[in-house]
């Protein structure tokens, strides 16, 4: 297949090598041309220490390259997906497929993103797969064995994005549940943002536990409020990618968490990172819709106002070891 994967961060370049592992004729699209030529030139992202692009690898600055697609990947920022596809609708038709495997929320509307690009590309009628799960670029790209799930109300589409990314070290599922496969993929960064705060204060493991636990209680409740499936969040999408998240040393959501928990500003954090930190974009959207669907989400509602409103990290804790005592 002729395959775009638009987004050259982390991810969209693991994902491109995997696409070109599988025999794919991959094109990486980045948004900034002088980005895009500097990959070709290099073969390295410096995103991804010690690997090399392979050489069938082809880069573009150019949206055009979408002009007869099978497959488009599109792993932006949460943020730049409207952009993105709105920019690429022109070259999509009814036969290509579009794969999201961005993890967000879009601010304001609170549309998944495979809606977002649903929106954008309207007029075509293609079909829009979400591709999530427990996935750190700097291990997919190391060929270290990984598991996710392609989710879509059409079958026939989320087997064809299964069969075009799967491989030995590249395990797909298939799933008929993209409101779960996306919430839970979106909300988890949020939590993982959380639990780096308690790494960064210096809190242990049973900290982590006792949230990470409520965080699945938590997620669960918005996605079925939302229509989304219990077993979605007890599989790859949910609690895997939760888990991975809120523990590796990869996770960006996770070494934000861990500055702010050490005194750094929500902005500071970011900065530090330097790659794009999802739950910060998406936890004014989870706060919202735990309103708009009157679910309680107390871990989400105080994330939020310490990364977005500055809140002390030690009076969050303390009023969440404190609320009313209740069941389990
Ligand atoms: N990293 C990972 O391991 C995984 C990430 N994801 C998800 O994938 C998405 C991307 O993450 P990741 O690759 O890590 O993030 P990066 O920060 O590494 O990459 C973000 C990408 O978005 C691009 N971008 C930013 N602004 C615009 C814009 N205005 N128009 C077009 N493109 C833009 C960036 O381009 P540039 O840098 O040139 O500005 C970059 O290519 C996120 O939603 C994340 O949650 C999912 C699974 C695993
Ligand atoms: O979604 C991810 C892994 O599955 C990536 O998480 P981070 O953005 O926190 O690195």
């Amino acid at each position: 297949m002729k395959v775009v994967v638009l987004g050259s961060g982390a991810w969209g370049t693991a994902l491109a090598m995997v696409l070109c592992e599988n025999g794919h004729d991959v094109t990486l699209w980045s948004h900034r041309a002088g980005k895009a030529a500097e990959l070709a030139q290099s073969r390295q992202n410096p995103q991804l220490k010690g690997v090399t692009l392979p050489a069938s690898m082809s880069f573009s600055g150019d949206i055009a390259c979408v002009q007869g697609a099978d497959m488009v990947v599109c792993a932006t920022a949460s943020y730049a997906v409207r952009d993105t596809a709105k920019a690429m609708a022109p070259y999509v038709t009814a036969e290509t497929v579009v794969v999201s495997v961005t993890k967000g929320i879009e601010r304001g509307s609170h549309l998944r993103m495979t809606q977002v690009i649903a929106s954008e590309t309207a007029a075509t009628a293609c079909q829009v797969v979400a591709l999530s799960g427990p996935s750190h670029a700097e291990e997919v790209s190391r060929k270290l064995p990984t598991g996710c799930v392609s989710a879509s109300d059409n079958a026939k589409a989320a087997e064809l994005v299964q069969d075009a990314f799967m491989n030995s070290y590249f395990r797909i599922y298939t799933s008929d549940d993209p409101v779960g496969v996306e919430l839970g993929g979106a909300i988890k960064n949020v939590m993982a943002l959380s639990c780096g705060v308690c790494d960064g204060m210096g809190f242990g493991d049973n900290t982590k536990a006792l949230l990470m636990t409520r965080a699945i209680t938590e997620i669960s409740r918005l996605v079925l409020a939302m229509g989304g499936q219990e077993a979605t969040l007890a599989g790859l999408a949910g609690v895997g990618d939760l888990i991975v998240t809120c523990t590796s040393g990869h996770s960006r959501n996770r070494q934000a968490g861990i500055l702010i928990g050490q005194g750094k500003s929500t902005q500071e954090a970011m900065d530090a990172v330097g790659a794009v930190v999802e739950g910060y974009y998406a936890a004014q959207s989870v706060m919202e819709l735990a309103e708009e669907f009157g679910v309680e989400m107390p871990i989400s509602q105080c994330a939020y106002q310490v990364l977005c409103h500055g809140r002390d990290v030690h009076d969050v804790i303390d009023e969440l070891m404190t609320r009313s005592k209740k069941g389990e």
